[in-house]
């Protein structure tokens, strides 16, 4: 089967949210997923995404994306990660105007001094586009004790699809929470079929939210996107913010607007270029 050795690379951050860009534009072919979990490794180039970019079909997108979990798994959205693709190719193309495709749909890029900001597309709130394992009437909060008996801060998730699947716990103190404790069972709670990634919120005001979060497939991370996306969208559906917040992640702040006219979320923030390089053989596991 066909390796990612040789291939460049270049390490990139969003808000602490540890993303390698592999520009397979010139050269497509997928990523092995024992590949990405050996690149992953602790003292190799631990990573949260890969985004790994493909020629796109359709005239005037800038590029196919497809996004990639430590653990080797498949997304279909990554927030943070979409903000380091839009610079990266804001960096090569000069092009402060960048649009990407995913399997989630168009992903609309804007780079400027102020930060780069992503239209993330409308939310889903049905149970079967989340997805839930069976019809829920009412996704603000599961009917259900989501979370271990002895914790019963993490009951009655309200549970959203921003591109990928989110649970998010409002919770009245969020340092309270030990979500590395929690998270991998919750991320793997039969409600979910397809796991979920995890949110535990406080909010702090009507414009303000404290968030941390276990990501499906790379488990507790510095900054998450589209869960501040998620979180934001939930949040206003239950009446406890407005439309427009601050979501302030452990590596940081995200603006997130969820525009009334056309329903879609507009996550804005920082990306950061940190080194590039060449992946070889040993950073890939590969032996000859
Ligand atoms: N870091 C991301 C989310 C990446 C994908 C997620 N772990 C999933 O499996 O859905 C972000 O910034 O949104």
């Amino acid at each position: 089967m066909a390796s990612l050795a040789d291939r460049p690379f270049v390490k990139m951050n969003g808000l602490g949210n540890e993303i390698v860009v592999l520009d397979l534009r010139d050269g497509p072919m997928p990523v092995p997923p024992e590949e990405a979990r050996a690149l992953a490794r602790p003292d190799v180039l631990p990573f949260d995404q890969i985004m790994a970019l493909y020629p796109a079909a359709v005239p005037g997108i800038d590029a196919y994306v497809r996004i990639i979990n430590a653990d080797g798994s498949e997304a279909g959205a990554c927030g943070n990660g979409t903000r380091c693709i839009a610079l990266y190719e804001y960096g090569r193309t000069g092009r402060a105007h960048i649009r990407f495709e995913s399997i989630a749909g168009l992903l609309d890029c804007n780079v400027s001094s102020s930060g780069i900001t992503v239209d993330m597309g409308p939310p889903r709130f049905g149970w079967a586009d989340i997805p839930l394992a069976g019809p829920v009437a009412d996704t603000r909060a599961l009917d259900i004790q989501a979370g271990p008996a002895e914790a019963p801060a993490l009951a009655h998730p309200a549970v959203v699809n921003v591109g990928n699947p989110h649970a998010v716990f409002f919770v009245p103190d969020a340092a309270a929470v030990d979500l590395g404790r929690y998270g991998p069972e919750l991320e793997r709670h039969p409600a979910f079929p397809d796991r979920a990634n995890i949110s535990v919120a406080q909010v702090l005001s009507p414009d303000h939210i404290l968030l941390k979060v276990w990501e499906r497939g790379a488990g507790l991370t510095r900054a998450c996107g589209s869960a501040a996306c998620a979180t934001a969208v939930c949040a206003a559906r239950l009446g406890l913010t407005c439309r427009r917040v601050t979501v302030t992640l452990p590596g940081g702040d995200l603006t997130i607007d969820w525009r009334e006219a056309d329903d879609h979320i507009l996550m804005t923030g920082p990306a950061e270029l940190e080194f590039s390089g060449r992946l070889t053989p040993d950073m890939l596991g590969v032996t000859a």
